[in-house]
């Protein structure tokens, strides 16, 4: 919640008092009451606090106990940042629409023409601060999200985000197959080189809070070469991955199809070296046990979007068992296969996924409404090292996942 600062005399400070939620490795939702805390003019936490240190504090940083502002008891609370670790940015417009039809066909009908549209930089521009700024009110200080296969276009995004002061990974999309809808692909030369174009004008415009991520669409979209440069580039650079994986039982088809000679959907990805501890894989609804031990192996990790999986049809994610195998889970609303722009809506259909596998099988360990809480703040972190400062909360350091 905050990292430990020295005192500076007369910084000018936000400072508040109330309760606070959050999660840890150990609990997955925890109350503090009451805490103050002081923000600084960059928005940095500077300290947490048991009220009781009031006066102290109110003396080594200079603030008026008249401007604190108290929130009202149990009608108001802090919480942690949500983290939407699956967010299509380019699909803002077709969002709370378009939702008759599975995957496949979703892609081809409404999703690719209105990716294809990003190229006009007026468009561009008007959507993503639109989005952007949505995704805000609806408390997502973090997300990762896909842009298109448009370089100039996903860097407008990057900057929109940096204006509005967000912390995000941002992907460039990349695909060199697309049969059904051949006016939005790239070849593989093309798409390989405007990665690297796009990481390295983000890299060097040094947004304090936006980074770029390795982003081959989906198996059925990028040819074996493809995949297999991005994630040779990827490991190079020591890049974040994000692509999807077994969403719907028709897309796992296709993919064996495809690679006959891998031993799963998995297995495609390792293969071309996509997969690690940097990687984040949406969906996983069809994966088998084997698969999540993969997961765990490699360290990487699951974006659960019940939303779209029900909005599409695709299926239900069995968060249990994927805990079970100790992979790590996040929240993502996937917009538009998922409807809503906001976390707290995906917390709300993971709680109706888990209910519905409740209904399904009588012994099923239903995810608690903590559990849940979780995966939309702490779980979404994980993976993500400039999470990794030292945190201290009322002077005591917390430790989110000592074994992360
Ligand atoms: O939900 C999804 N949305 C997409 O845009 C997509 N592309 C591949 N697979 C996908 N799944």
């Amino acid at each position: 919640m905050t990292s430990k600062a020295p005192c500076p005399q007369g910084e000018s400070l936000q400072v508040f008092k109330g309760t606070f939620i959050h999660a840890t490795h150990t609990s997955p939702m925890e109350t503090l009451t009451p805490l103050i805390l002081g923000v600084n003019r960059t928005g940095k936490i500077v300290f947490i606090e048991n009220v009781d240190k009031e006066e102290e504090l109110s003396q080594a940083w200079h603030f008026q106990k008249k401007n604190i502002r108290v929130l009202r008891e149990r009608e108001e609370f802090f919480i942690p940042g949500l983290v939407d670790t699956h967010i299509h940015a380019s699909q803002y417009p077709n969002m709370g629409t378009c939702l008759d039809l599975p995957l496949l066909e979703w892609l081809v009908r409404y999703t690719f023409p209105v990716e294809s549209k990003f190229k006009d930089p007026k468009f561009t521009e008007d959507v993503y601060t639109k989005l952007v700024k949505r995704t805000l009110r609806n408390g997502t200080t973090t997300a990762c999200y896909f842009a298109t296969i448009h370089t100039d276009s996903t860097l407008k995004l990057c900057s929109i985000i940096d204006n509005l002061g967000q912390r995000a990974f941002v992907g460039k999309v990349c695909m060199d197959l697309n049969d059904l809808f051949p006016e939005y692909k790239e070849k593989l030369c093309e798409s390989v080189v405007e990665t690297k174009r796009f990481v390295a004008e983000l890299t060097g415009r040094e947004y304090p809070l936006v980074k770029p991520i390795v982003t081959p669409r989906f198996v059925p979209s990028c040819s074996s070469e493809l995949m297999q440069q991005l994630g040779s580039y990827a490991s190079s650079e020591g890049l974040h991955i994000q692509s999807h994986i077994s969403e719907s039982r028709a897309e796992v088809e296709l993919v064996k199809s495809l690679f006959p000679e891998c031993k799963n959907y998995t297995d495609v990805y390792d293969r071309h070296s996509l997969l690690n501890d940097k990687t984040i894989m949406a969906h996983g609804v069809y994966l088998s046990n084997d698969e999540l031990k993969v997961f765990q192996k490699k360290g990487a990790a699951i974006s659960h979007c019940p939303n779209s999986n029900i909005s599409l049809g695709s299926g239900l994610f069995d968060v249990r068992n994927a805990l079970h195998h100790q992979v790590k889970i996040g929240l993502g609303t996937d917009v538009s296969g998922g409807y809503s722009p906001s976390v707290l809506n995906a917390m709300r259909a993971a709680i109706d996924v888990t209910k519905i596998l409740g209904f399904q099988s009588s012994n099923y360990e239903r995810l608690t409404y903590q559990e849940i809480f979780r995966l939309a703040t702490l779980g979404g972190s994980q993976g993500d090292d400039r999470n990794m400062v030292e945190v201290y909360v009322a002077g005591k350091k917390v430790v989110p996942f000592p074994n992360a």
